[in-house]
This record gives C-alpha cells, structure tokens and sequence, in this order.
C-alpha cells in the first residue's frame, strides 16, 4: 500500500459566497468540511482510484476527533497528540479563492519520538511514502529528513511535497521525488519569484526545466515542479518534459497539487513511464481545480482531461 504522512492535519472547511468583500458581513451559501492537509488529501485521491493507502500522521481534540471520523472508509492510523488539530479554511465565490491556513498545535519532543516509531514499523508493510505539507510548531526543521533516512534504510521509495526550510533539509536528504510548485522552485534554485507565474509559455517552460534541473543537480531525486495553470515541468534521471492541460481551467486550485502528487505516488510504485505519470498528474490536478470541495475528484473529469494532456519531453 502507499503510506501517507501528514504531521499536520487539518479539518478544511469550505466557505461559499456570492461574493468575497473584506470588511463586509457576508451570509455563508454553503459550508463543507473534510478531512485535510496535503497528505490527507493524497490519501482520498487515491482511495478514489480504488488503490490501497494508509493516511498517516499526528491529530488531537476535537478537531483530531473529526478528521478520524470524516475519514470514514479511506484507512488510517493517525498518532494522538496533546494539542488540538488545525483548521483550515478556504473562502471561494465564483471568481477567487481566498485561504486562512492556521498553524497547528505545538508537538512535544515525546510526542514526535512516538510518531516516528510508529511511522518506521508502518514502512514495513508500505512499497512508497508520501510526506506532505508544513510541519506544525514544536517539530525540528529536519523531520522530512529523519523521516526520508529511514524509508531509505528500508528501501521504500519516498515523494516529498514541503516547502521552506523542511523542504531544503528534506531534499539534503534523498527523496525519490519532490514536488515543489512554482514559488518554492524560484527559491530553492535562486530564480525570482513569480519567475514561471506569466509570460510566453516557451520562456515559462524554459525557466522552469532549467530551475528544476538546478535543483536535481545531477542527483537522484526527480524534480516535478507544479506551475498552476502552466501544468508540470519534470526533470529526472530518465530525461525531461513539460505536461499540460489541454486549455485553462477555472475552480478552486486548493488541493490541485495533492492530486498531482497522488499520480506520482502511484506511478512510483508502480513504475508507470514518465510521460504516462505526468499526464496522470496534469489529469487528476485537473479534475481537482473543477471540484468546488478541496481533495476532491470526479472520474469522469479525470478521465477527459488525462486523455487531453499535452506531455512534451523538451
Ligand atoms: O499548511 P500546509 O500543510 O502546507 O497546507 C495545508 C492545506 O491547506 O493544504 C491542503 C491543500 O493542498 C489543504 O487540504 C490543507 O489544509
């Protein structure tokens, strides 16, 4: 099965609107709450596809208490803490998405340790390890790191989907794959940010395969950066592409990188080409944008929009 870990979980709530106006009342039109957090949401995606998962990570009180429920059939095996789980919550009406991202409860020392025990006898019985997200208050910079040296040791392949400082430390360690998306690219390779945000789709590509090779550097780990409406750029030892979506999609974008990362999740595991995983992924991302409900996907949707990727190896 494929192991997801998401050390800080949230419950995403999703507000809906007729129109966002800061520092107006506004009379919510609609309310939906999941189970969130990028690991989470690579979790339900895959469970969608009907392939084996087990979503991983730390949770606590009553918010914990809702994730676990709200999980309902997808499989998981969350660790208690004693801080009271995050939420989320996105703002959406028609035209934009605003997001209000809390930072999550403070994790003791003790807690973590109990975590990563719990985490290495779970790699005994995982084939790849999906670490996503930011870490919540408490947890030491190098956490994806430790968590990656251990998968290592075990042999099970890893995909990491952080940003900032874990991120960097995660890297230094030798994930199979990491996903960055277009701002965390800019910064880890030295470009400037908003660098592959606009402009002519050629320069675009350009920038972003020459900042993606920058940060793979040689080395074993496979860079696929997400560049929003610009699609995917990969650069990994088996050589180079560039993935679109057919034509330009409009929705909520929350979770449409989670969705990307479940197709790479799962073409590592299953060795899936190239090509072939990257349009998986500019198909599931899609179907993500399309879905009001962060996480969440249409098959049919996923279907057409895999079958229009443009996949160019450049
Ligand atoms: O604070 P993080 O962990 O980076 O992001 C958390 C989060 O906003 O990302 C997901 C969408 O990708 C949401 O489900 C989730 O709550």
């Amino acid at each position: 099965m494929i192991l997801t870990v998401t050390l800080n979980a949230a419950l995403d709530v999703t507000y809906q609107v007729p129109r966002l106006r800061p520092g107006e009342v506004h009379r919510v039109a609609g309310v939906h709450e999941r189970p969130g957090g990028k690991g989470v949401n690579v979790a339900r995606v895959l469970h969608g596809l009907n392939e084996p998962v087990l979503a991983t990570g730390l949770v606590g009180g009553g918010t914990g208490a809702a994730i676990r429920t709200l999980l309902g059939e997808i499989r998981h095996s969350f660790v208690d803490i004693a801080g009271i789980s995050r939420r989320t919550t996105v703002v959406v009406d028609g035209s934009s998405t605003t997001g209000f991202w809390e930072p999550g409860p403070e994790v003791s020392g003790p807690e973590w340790e109990s975590f990563v025990a719990h985490y290495a006898a779970l790699l005994r019985i995982s084939r790849v390890v999906v670490l996503s997200g930011s870490l919540p208050p408490g947890l030491p910079v190098d956490a994806y790191a430790r968590l990656i040296e251990l998968a290592r040791s075990v042999e099970v392949p890893v995909v990491l989907d952080a940003s900032g400082e874990p991120l960097a430390a995660g890297v230094a360690a030798g994930p199979d794959i990491v996903k960055p998306n277009a701002h965390e690219l800019a910064i880890m390779s030295g470009m400037a940010v908003g660098a592959f945000e606009a402009g002519a789709v050629e320069l675009v590509e350009a920038e972003a395969v020459a900042a993606a090779d920058a940060v793979r550097d040689g080395g074993r780990t496979a860079v696929v950066a997400s560049l929003g409406p610009h699609g995917l750029v990969a650069s990994t030892g088996d050589g180079r592409w560039h993935a679109r979506p057919a034509a330009a999609l409009t929705g909520n974008p929350t979770g449409a990188g989670d969705a990307a990362v479940a197709a790479l999740a799962f073409g590592l595991a299953y060795r899936v080409p190239w090509p072939q995983r990257l349009a998986d992924a500019v198909g599931l991302s899609g179907a993500a944008v399309l879905n009001p409900v962060a996480g969440t996907i249409s098959q049919t949707d996923y279907a057409r929009l895999r079958r229009a990727a443009d996949v160019r190896e450049v």
